[in-house]
């Protein structure tokens, strides 16, 4: 018998960072969308915890106990007192060290498919709870939809969605490090009054009314400077993305993957086949959004 389940990617389209805080995380105000990227794990009982990955990052994805994965399989295992051994497969499409969650989408993935696996009858808060231990980013990927986050990120409140927004994104040739675009951003403020990050309102609104262009018009991320600092040629991308005729383009999350928000599947079409013509990247998606969280997709 196994489980698959099958899980988004995200992209942030606020993310405000608050100054850094003495346990060294920051507290933001994150605007998550889940977005038709996916991956799927999925777990068979084994002899021993073991994780295995195809697809075109495969070869970047650690295969030993930090996997999200395994950490998530053997979080679980240790609250209700059993054997972790399973073993993971993680199908994968969400690029890796992207900025899109690609690794917190695999932990929220193999929680729930261990959990269906082993029939635990943990509560939903109870995986929420296991969830935030594993990262900040993994308790979006249980939900998925869209969320305020706020906390590190892992403290959310649904929100509403009016319609579907349509993207494109731009995978960078190298990765990015979270940490390292976290202290980027540290650096760059030094000697700065940092805000206390908030939600706009304009934009909780454009989400509700499922407008782009409103939605256009208000998505931010603070991280964005920082990670332009440290891939300097993410501007170009960008540029080649908004003259190509996208509503929007930003950083996704830490980077370096770039997100263009367009008006329709047509103009995502155009927008991804400038981006592809202009050599400024490694690969270009297409997606759309809000879609579920971490879900059962057989048994
Ligand atoms: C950039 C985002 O992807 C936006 O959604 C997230 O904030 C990052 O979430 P994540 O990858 O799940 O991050 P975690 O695994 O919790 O933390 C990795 C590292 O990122 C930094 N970090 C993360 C979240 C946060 N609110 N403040 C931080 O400073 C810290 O250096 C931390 O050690
Ligand atoms: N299942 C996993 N898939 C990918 N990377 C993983 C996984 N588990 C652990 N990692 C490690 O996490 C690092 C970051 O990978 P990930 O794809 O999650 O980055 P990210 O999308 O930038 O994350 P985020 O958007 O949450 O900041 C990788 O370089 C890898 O070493």
């Amino acid at each position: 018998m196994s489980v698959t389940v099958r899980v988004p990617a995200k992209v942030n389209v606020q993310l405000a960072v608050g100054p850094a805080r003495s346990d060294g995380f920051h507290d933001l105000a994150n605007v998550f969308l889940a977005v038709s990227l996916y991956d799927e794990v999925t777990v068979t009982p084994a002899d021993e915890l073991r994780v295995t990955c195809e697809g075109p990052d495969a070869d970047l994805v650690p295969l030993d106990r930090t996997n999200l994965a395994a950490r998530a399989a053997e979080a679980l295992a240790a609250r209700y007192g059993r054997s972790p051994d399973v073993h993971l497969h993680i199908a994968k499409d969400i690029p890796v060290a992207g900025g899109m969650a690609g690794g917190s989408a695999d932990g929220a993935a193999a929680l729930v498919a261990c959990d269906a696996l082993w029939e635990t009858g943990a509560s939903r808060d109870e995986l929420l709870g296991i969830c935030a231990e594993l990262g900040s980013d993994v308790p979006f990927s249980l939900v998925g939809g869209a969320a305020l986050g706020i906390g590190r990120g892992e403290q959310l409140t649904p929100l509403e969605v009016g319609g579907a927004f349509h993207w494109v994104f731009a995978m960078a040739d190298r990765g990015l490090s979270t940490p390292a675009v976290f202290r980027e951003f540290d650096r760059l403020g030094e000697g700065t009054d940092i805000p206390e990050p908030v939600a706009s309102q304009e934009l909780l609104a454009a989400l509700a009314k499922g407008d782009p262009d409103a939605l256009a018009a208000t998505v931010s991320n603070d991280l964005q400077p920082a990670a332009l600092s440290l891939h300097p040629e993410l501007a170009g991308t960008l540029a080649t993305g908004r003259a190509a005729g996208a509503l929007a383009a930003l950083v996704s999350g830490s980077g370096p993957t770039t997100a263009f928000l367009v008006r329709d599947p047509e103009s995502a079409a155009a927008v991804a086949q400038a981006l592809v013509s202009s050599g400024t990247c490694r690969t270009v998606r297409t997606a759309s959004g809000p879609t579920p969280g971490a879900t059962v997709a057989g048994l």
